[in-house]
């Protein structure tokens, strides 16, 4: 089978700045250009938009300059427009030599925008075409609107194609503009056209408008373009263009009449690099770069990838540059907490493993997220329990009030005996402390003091996730720590207190 390489060319830097609110700074785009051509290995990239901006003719100038020194200058291309040569001026003096020159695709922006007939629009074309090789600058041109173009005025559509024909130019760029075309008509009309025209050379350029972008770039591949538009994370013009990352897993894993010579190890890098220039976040389920995507939170597939990798998908992670993880939460189960147990190197026998297990149930129900690095809070939260529980705090209700004393009510069993207690404090821990110390002073037991009460975030822990609070107790003649973890910061301490009581007691 002989295998086509498919051109791959990435327009992050033009229509994905498109993309609302975005505007890359010149040295953000130089950075992601190289990342792009050197790193990526796309086949070429279009950076920019001719006569936008002072700023825009910089970031020309920095990314050509950088180019020709690395001989890729017939890679970095510049979106022109019909206009007699302002555009060529413009990008020639920014150092580009290739031109993506906007022309209209549909009858429809001919007549409505341009105002003009077919014959009076070629003719221009032609003109910037030829100002374009006398200034040495290469032509590929893009038809704006061509998808409804086809749909439309289809007449329209090849007598341009069969003038196309006739011109200097390198290729033809084939825009689904407003993201209308379904996966069949992308097929139907690349097809159509590729038998008209075998030896041009179409790129097609899709955008995402009802998340087709994709599926129509499969499409459109099928039945023979030569060339695709993407855009690093799908950003671009509305909802977008098609996106790098899935686009290139789909070629490499269903079409291997294809390839194309994208270095998928750095996907993920560069789409996080681009996420944080832009500002615009991956969406946490986004295929192959989002945060979730190679995260398994379901235990039994945690369980099915130990057993003879049950759950296995040419997906793999490793392949993006990036490592599966097992979630941890109220669906997880033993497999799951065994695999972040082996990633943190840590072992539990199998009895403690059921607690560790049961602790992470109860917290995932009271809708907490714990992570891996949570877990050696855990571990030490449910193991450090080494006496009898004869003390339990039943229930509580702390109040805290403007102009009010914090108060407490509190129930509490010890050993089988269940006390009530009010009192009122300096803070609402204070005052469920007074609480406490009033119980066992009627029982005639010294409570320690609390000499020391530090509160902390396990690191990696997300802001509304887990709370560690550790107390120290001291006698005259010894001084200890328990913590307590929880999601509640009071409550964190409340479960160290008790904690502190049944050592005392045992
Ligand atoms: C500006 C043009 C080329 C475009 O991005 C489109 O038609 O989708």
């Amino acid at each position: 089978m002989s295998v086509k390489k498919i051109e791959i060319m990435d327009t992050t830097l033009r229509d994905g700045e498109q993309t609302s609110s975005v505007s890359f700074s010149a040295s953000e785009k130089l950075t992601i250009a190289i990342l792009l051509l050197e790193e990526l290995k796309v086949d070429r990239i279009e950076i920019a938009s001719a006569r936008v901006s002072e700023g825009e003719f910089q970031a020309v100038k920095e990314i050509t300059n950088w180019a020709a020194e690395h001989d890729y200058l017939d890679k970095v291309e510049v979106l022109s427009f019909v206009d007699n040569g302002i555009s060529i001026n413009w990008m020639v003096e920014a150092g580009a030599k290739v031109q993506n020159l906007l022309t209209k695709g549909s009858l429809n922006h001919l007549t409505h925008q341009l105002k003009k007939t077919s014959s009076q629009h070629f003719k221009e074309i032609s003109e910037v075409i030829k100002l374009g090789q006398d200034k040495g600058v290469v032509t590929n041109v893009y038809l704006e609107d061509w998808s409804n173009g086809m749909r439309n005025s289809k007449a329209y559509v090849y007598e341009f194609l069969d003038f196309l024909a006739t011109q200097p130019i390198k290729r033809i760029m084939l825009p689904d503009t407003l993201g209308v075309l379904t996966p069949e008509e992308s097929y139907a009309f690349v097809k159509e056209i590729k038998d008209t025209y075998p030896n041009l050379h179409f790129d097609f350029h899709g955008h995402n408008d009802y998340d087709l972008g994709v599926a129509n770039v499969m499409s459109a591949l099928q039945a023979g373009a030569d060339g695709l538009h993407l855009t690093i994370n799908g950003m671009g013009e509305r909802a977008g263009n098609a996106p790098m990352s899935s686009t290139i897993a789909v070629i490499n894993d269903f079409m291997p009449e294809l390839t194309t010579g994208v270095n998928e190890k750095m996907l993920y890098t560069v789409c996080k690099l681009v996420e944080n220039f832009s500002g615009v976040v991956i969406p946490s389920n986004k295929p192959i770069i989002g945060a979730n995507v190679f995260t398994q939170t379901a235990g039994i597939h945690a369980d099915g990838d130990n057993k003879n990798n049950l759950y296995f998908s040419d997906l793999m992670p490793e392949r993006f540059g990036r490592k599966r993880q097992y979630a941890l939460g109220k669906s997880s189960g033993k497999a799951n907490i065994q695999k972040n147990l082996q990633q943190l190197g840590l072992q539990l026998n199998d009895e403690d493993l059921k607690k560790v297990t049961q602790r992470i149930i109860e917290l995932g129900d009271k809708k907490q997220v714990v992570t891996k690095e949570d877990l050696p809070y855990i571990i030490s939260d449910v193991l450090d329990r080494t006496y009898e529980e004869k003390i339990k705090i039943n229930s509580y209700v702390l109040t805290h009030s403007k102009g009010l004393k914090p108060s407490t009510t509190v129930s509490l069993t010890i050993e089988e005996e269940t006390f009530e207690e009010n009192a009122q404090g300096d803070g609402q821990f204070d005052a469920f402390m007074n609480a406490i110390r009033s119980v066992f002073k009627r029982k005639g037991t010294i409570l320690p003091d609390l000499i020391d009460y530090a509160v902390r975030i396990p690191p990696g822990s997300r802001s509304d996730a887990l709370c560690e609070t550790i107390i120290t107790w001291k006698y005259p003649e010894k001084e200890f720590k328990t913590r307590g973890l929880d999601s509640d910061q009071t409550v964190s301490a409340i479960k160290a207190t008790e904690k502190m009581l049944n050592i005392v007691v045992n």
